[in-house]
């Protein structure tokens, strides 16, 4: 897999903006759908095909665990075929590595539980951190046998018996919407299918759920949500598809916020007319900061900035309630930083379960270029402040999304050195080369 020369032991030197943009950039393809098509083509009732498929570690990984799990899987000239697996047959001793992909870890634990094997699911150390309890509850409830060896985490082995009856279960999905997700990607393959519901503080990211039900119709089965936090999925057989992976509109955002830093222009083309990814809300969320955004006819999908933040023209801080767009914030955050004046961010206390505590990375990292951060129960309070000279070091986390929080405010502030640019492979290995291709590309300035 492509990844960039950069490493924690050689920072990379994040380039300030020099004048406003006019840029089109391709963004590669969505790893939310990535994820669910590659599960769903791997249980379907025939083979599939993925056009245009997404090529970064988390779909490497899921594309590993579905093999491990008896699936086919073939790149050829930039698709993908995948041959579904016969789970009920799997057996013996299977070990999956989930990284730190939060749907490798909730999405394959189902799956593991039909077939007749022990399935270990392992990952980074960080992902060792990530809650899974409500799956493992849930499969526990569903007569699965779990073996742990750390508590609610991984790693764990799921013990399949070849069949899984479903029925009727209650989860307390409020840590994230992936645990729904993830029954429901597998409930038409349960005897009785599942008539799940959420009972809990909060349920986050309402549209990913969204898409998975989409994602399951689209195979024809009979998924819906019965009310607004409880769903019901039909057994039966998952259809085939060939289908083209939308770009992914969540790794448009910085791109997109990079020309209200810088002023200009950047388009980003075969944005969908009508999606399920989240990604689709920036439209909304982007003109809170003085952006002009518009999608054309042609798929074309284009942030103006003006004359940008660079130009001294800041704009006023915003208060949003992120809790459906809880992957969008650490990129705000940092928009936020640069504003005139304070915001909030409400609705992301379950951020504090992603690719690291992203409430807390974000408040150590924004305090380090002169911002006031209040850690809130359920989010971010941002008061922005006088950035410091000389050097700063950005740390990442291995969060693919501080990565590029910590390129955005680089276009602004001099002098940011982000550790780990490389962990953008999580999703995007091509962000440094995309983001050079973007600023090589300068707006005509009238003399
Ligand atoms: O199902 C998915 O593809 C995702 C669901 C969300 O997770 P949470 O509900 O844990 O926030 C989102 O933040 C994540 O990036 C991707
Ligand atoms: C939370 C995220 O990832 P994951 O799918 O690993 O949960 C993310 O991409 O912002």
């Amino acid at each position: 897999m492509a990844h960039t020369s950069y490493s924690p032991d050689r920072p990379w030197p994040a380039p300030t903006a020099q004048a406003p943009l006019d840029a089109v950039v391709e963004v590669p393809g969505s790893k939310s759908l990535a994820n669910r098509e590659l599960v769903l083509a791997a249980i379907a009732d025939a083979p599939g095909v993925i056009r245009k498929p997404l090529i970064a570690r988390d779909t490497a990984l899921c594309e590993a665990a579905l093999v491990a799990l008896g699936a086919e899987i073939v790149h050829a000239e930039g698709q993908l075929h995948v041959a579904p697996a016969s789970l009920g047959e799997m057996t013996g001793e299977v070990s999956i590595d989930c990284g730190l992909a939060g749907t490798v870890m909730r999405f394959l634990p189902p799956l593991a539980a039909l077939t007749k094997a022990r399935v270990r699911f392992d990952g980074d150390e960080a992902a060792r951190l990530r809650p899974m309890a409500a799956v493992l509850d849930a499969l526990e409830v569903l007569g699965v046998t779990i073996e742990r060896e750390n508590g609610d985490a991984l790693p764990f082995t799921v013990v399949g018996r070849g069949e899984v009856a479903g029925g009727a279960l209650t989860i307390d999905a409020s840590k994230s919407s992936q645990f729904v997700s993830a029954l429901l990607l597998a409930a038409p393959l349960f005897t009785d299918g599942l008539t799940l519901r959420h009972e809990g503080a909060e349920l986050p990211s309402l549209p990913h759920i969204e898409m998975t039900l989409a994602c399951l119709r689209a195979r024809g089965v009979n998924a819906q949500a019965t009310g607004t936090a409880s769903w019901r999925v039909e057994p039966g057989s998952i259809g085939a598809r060939e289908l083209t992976l939308e770009p992914d509109l969540s790794n448009a955002e910085p791109f997109l916020i990079a020309a209200i830093i810088a002023g200009g222009l950047v388009s980003i083309p075969s944005w969908p007319a009508t999606t399920a990814q989240v990604g689709a809300q920036l439209a909304h969320l982007l003109p809170r900061f003085g952006a002009v955004c518009s999608l054309d006819q042609h798929g074309v999908f284009r942030c103006d900035g003006g004359d940008g933040i660079l130009s001294g023209a800041r704009p006023d801080g915003v208060e949003l309630d992120l809790s459906e767009a809880g992957e969008l914030a650490p990129n705000l955050a940092v928009l936020c930083a640069l504003c005139s004046t304070p915001s909030t961010l409400r609705g992301i206390g379950h951020l504090r379960g992603h690719e690291t505590d992203r409430l807390a990375a974000l408040a150590t990292e924004l305090t380090k270029i002169g911002a006031s951060v209040e850690v809130l129960d359920d989010g971010l309070r941002i008061t922005p402040g006088e950035p410091p000279s000389g050097t700063t070091h950005w740390h990442s986390y291995a969060d693919h999304r501080m990565a590029t929080s910590g390129a955005l405010l680089g276009l602004a502030i001099p002098g940011i050195r982000v550790d780990d640019i490389a962990c953008t492979s999580k999703t995007m290995p091509e962000f440094p080369t995309l983001w050079a291709g973007m600023l090589s590309r300068k707006a005509e300035v009238a003399e």
